[in-house]
């Protein structure tokens, strides 16, 4: 449509940025109209770029210089912003990111959905968006010839050179800090090659996954040091998922309302504990229970959203593919004491049917899939088992479009969806939708 642009490539233009790139880029046109993302690029300023690469539909410019510069530009509080590439949007001001957020959801509902005619929220933001994060899986590398354990940039092995990151909770980044000091003789003899540290916000616990083959014993300094600085435990994880407990509790216990979460070193949980509880109120809101209720919970992970439900429903069922994520929703259930909660084992897209064929009429159904949405047979399922309340919880808007678009052609219709900025200073965005039967609609 707009010829061959590659004449442009490594040439100067300036770009007029329209809008934002579902990565968070900058979004503007060449003067021959043709679309260019320019990371670092706010909407509205006036730019001007290196164009570094040029497709058929697309090319990608090199911020060079701002012209004109957007009054919500600020400076980026973390000093390795450009080089990091793990958050997108530190050169917005808080309420900009928002409203670059929320129109992330609109387009991907409109171009990919064809979705119009629902109400969509105002992205529900954080009121200190730093500092928000329960879990880091930090790597062994070399910075100029030194051995050091940190955090890869975005899309590669490379370490950035820093100790600090604010997406964490300080007393995280001082455990990373000792172990980084302190263990990187284990790291040389005992061929340790990673970190995962997990955090309780409820409790302050932290534990630290040492990840590495050989067997690491818990004596000397560097042990004593993390179990002096606060964490809680330390366990070994070893390559295919054995565990074992070198200092304190196997598991951390997380608070979220009224609920209390086994945390497994590695199973799947919110990584923000304060938002995660706003979307389960927002489900909990959505699902409008009076306590006759059976509700399915499809890709029920260690169980939150199925015992956040249980007090008002009559049944809840989880469905959920990860052993180690059931054990813990298992778990989770007999420590909430909900006794009319039963999780199931299996890919849903076949305990599903299962479960229908053998009688169960769920009044309320919940999606919450991982990236790459629903499987196919999970929808269809759906849509024929007629929920009165259908609740979608996506972490991608470009999936969620996609099933919303297949359910709105099998009679539901979208009633509202409410963004949760569940990662601030990123460029992804959460959203909880509620879908209602299309033949329901006038009396709603
Ligand atoms: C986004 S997480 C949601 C977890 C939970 N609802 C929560 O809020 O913590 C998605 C979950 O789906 C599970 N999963 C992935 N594929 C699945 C499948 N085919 N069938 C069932 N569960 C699946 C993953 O193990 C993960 O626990």
């Amino acid at each position: 449509m707009y010829g061959c642009q590659s004449h442009m490539l490594g040439h100067k233009v300036k770009v007029f940025i329209t809008g934002c790139s579902h990565r968070g880029e900058g979004l503007g046109r060449l003067p021959s109209g043709q679309i260019i993302f320019i990371p670092y690029a706010l909407p509205g300023e006036e730019v001007e770029c290196q164009v570094t690469e040029v497709k058929r539909d697309y090319a990608r410019g090199r911020l060079e210089k701002i012209v004109a510069p957007s009054p919500h530009r600020i400076e980026p509080a973390c000093p390795v912003f450009y080089t990091c590439g793990g958050c997108h949007l530190q050169h917005a001001a808080y309420p900009l990111q928002l409203e670059i957020k929320r129109r992330q959801v609109e387009e991907a509902l409109l171009r990919l959905g064809k979705l119009q005619g629902y109400t969509l929220k105002p992205v529900l933001g954080m009121d200190w968006p730093w500092r928000y994060r329960n879990k880091v899986h930090l790597h062994v590398g070399k910075i100029n010839e030194t051995l050091r354990l940190g955090l890869y940039q975005e899309r590669s092995h490379e370490l950035v050179d820093t100790r600090d990151c604010l997406l964490l909770p300080e007393d995280m980044v001082k455990i990373w800090q000792i172990l980084e000091e302190e263990g990187i003789p284990h790291i040389q003899e005992k061929g340790l090659y990673g970190a995962l540290l997990r955090k309780s916000f409820s409790t302050g616990e932290i534990m630290v996954g040492l990840v590495g083959y050989q067997d690491l014993c818990p004596e000397g300094r560097l042990f004593q040091n993390l179990l002096n600085y606060g964490a809680s435990s330390i366990v070994q994880i070893l390559p295919g998922n054995g565990l074992k407990v070198l200092a304190g509790q196997k598991y951390l216990w997380e608070e979220i309302g009224p609920c209390r979460f086994r945390l497994s070193p590695t199973s799947f949980f919110q990584v923000n504990p304060r938002q995660a509880a706003k979307i389960y109120e927002i489900v909990l809101d959505y699902a409008s229970l009076t306590g006759k209720e059976t509700v399915i919970d499809i890709y029920s992970g260690t169980g939150t959203i199925a015992l956040f439900l249980a007090p008002r429903a009559s049944k809840v069922y989880g469905l959920e593919v990860s052993e180690e994520a059931l054990a813990d929703a298992r778990a989770n259930a007999q420590e909430n004491k909900a006794k009319n909660v039963s999780f199931l084992w299996g890919p849903a897209e076949r305990s599903l049917p299962r479960l229908l064929e053998k009688g169960t009429k769920a009044e309320v159904i919940v999606l919450d899939p991982p990236r790459q949405g629903c499987h196919p047979r999970v929808l269809e399922t759906v849509a024929r088992s007629r929920p009165r309340r259908l609740i979608y919880v996506s972490c991608y808007p470009a999936t969620l479009a996609r099933d919303l678009q297949y359910l709105s052609c099998q009679g539901y219709w979208i009633k509202e969806v409410q963004p949760v900025d569940m990662f601030p200073q990123t460029h992804h965005i959460e959203c909880v939708a509620l879908l209602l039967p299309k033949d329901n609609r006038k009396s709603k």
